[in-house]
């Protein structure tokens, strides 16, 4: 019996959903990945329905990290600041083609005495570097948190976005200036570029349902490689097994002698 209510109607992934900007995208396809709607279908996602991923939020004091978070998961908007001790944790669980999918949201402290707890062990999750549009020197330390981020972790395993707030605050002259610096950095990062308002909600919801739909998207293309290099490992040890020429120790099952290497290889 399952003791987790139902997904919410609202959290229901169908579709790939689309980047904000062409220019700092982490893809641009139209779709999900070929091989991961199939696995979706066949029910051949292995853990995936069962994890719970982790989101990694970081950036400098009060650029509306806890806002972003607050109203994408409760629907709120508070104008008081109270600053972050440590890290909050917020639970999203998603369905993304079918399958449930988790991502426990990590919405970490600005202040610069808290750095080590928000960077400790993010490898395989999503990051998101907040700043602030409004605040050009908020999106300078962008570049010092990545780098604080990736120098214990391993940024193949890492997607990255880079995000800014208080979209509402911004003139539409200064958006676009500022825009301009930040898709460049996004790029230069390797990371998605987002323009998002706490306040009004606008862009909050798609971006949420981007970051889901990309962390379950590379989470069922590492499960299927897994499952793949499982099923190599079982076609070499029948080989091995059947060969006339390997005896395989019958306590350890390593191969105990090949009596003709080139032919094992070549064959
Ligand atoms: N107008 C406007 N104000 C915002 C927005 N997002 C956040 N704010 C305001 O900015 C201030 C800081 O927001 P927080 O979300 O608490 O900032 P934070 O990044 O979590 O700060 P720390 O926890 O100290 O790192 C608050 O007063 C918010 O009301 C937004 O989208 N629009
Ligand atoms: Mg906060």
């Amino acid at each position: 019996m399952s003791i987790l209510p139902p997904v919410r109607k609202d959290r229901i992934i169908s579709q790939l959903p689309q980047c904000f900007s062409k220019g700092a995208a982490l893809n641009t396809e139209d779709e999900f990945h070929g091989k991961v709607k199939t696995a979706c279908q066949q029910q051949r996602t292995g853990t995936v329905g069962f994890k719970i991923s982790k989101v990694i939020v970081v950036g400098d004091l009060a650029v509306g990290k806890t806002c972003l978070i607050n109203r994408f998961c409760k629907d709120v908007f508070d104008k008081n600041y109270k600053a972050t001790i440590g890290v909050d944790f917020e639970m999203e669980r998603f369905e993304v083609l079918g399958v449930p999918f988790s991502l426990q949201l990590w919405d970490t402290a600005g202040q610069e005495r808290f750095k080590c707890i928000a960077l400790y062990n993010i490898s395989r999750s999503a990051v998101i570097i907040v700043f602030d549009l409004t605040d050009v020197a908020s999106l300078e330390h962008t570049r010092q948190w990545l780098e604080d981020a990736m120098k214990e972790n391993d940024p193949t395993s890492v997607l990255l976005f880079l995000v800014g707030t208080k979209k509402d605050l911004s003139s539409p002259a200064q958006y676009t200036l500022i825009e301009q610096d930040a898709i460049k950095l996004a790029d230069q990062m390797k990371a998605e570029y987002w323009a998002v308002s706490a306040l009004s909600g606008e862009n909050v919801r798609e971006f949420f349902f981007r970051v889901a739909s990309l962390t379950f998207e590379a989470n069922v293309l590492a499960e299927l490689e897994k499952s793949g290099a499982r099923r190599i490992g079982e076609v070499v040890r029948k080989y091995i097994k059947d060969h006339p020429k390997i005896s395989i120790c019958s306590k350890c099952t390593h191969v105990q002698a090949i009596q003709d290497v080139d032919e094992f290889v070549s064959s």
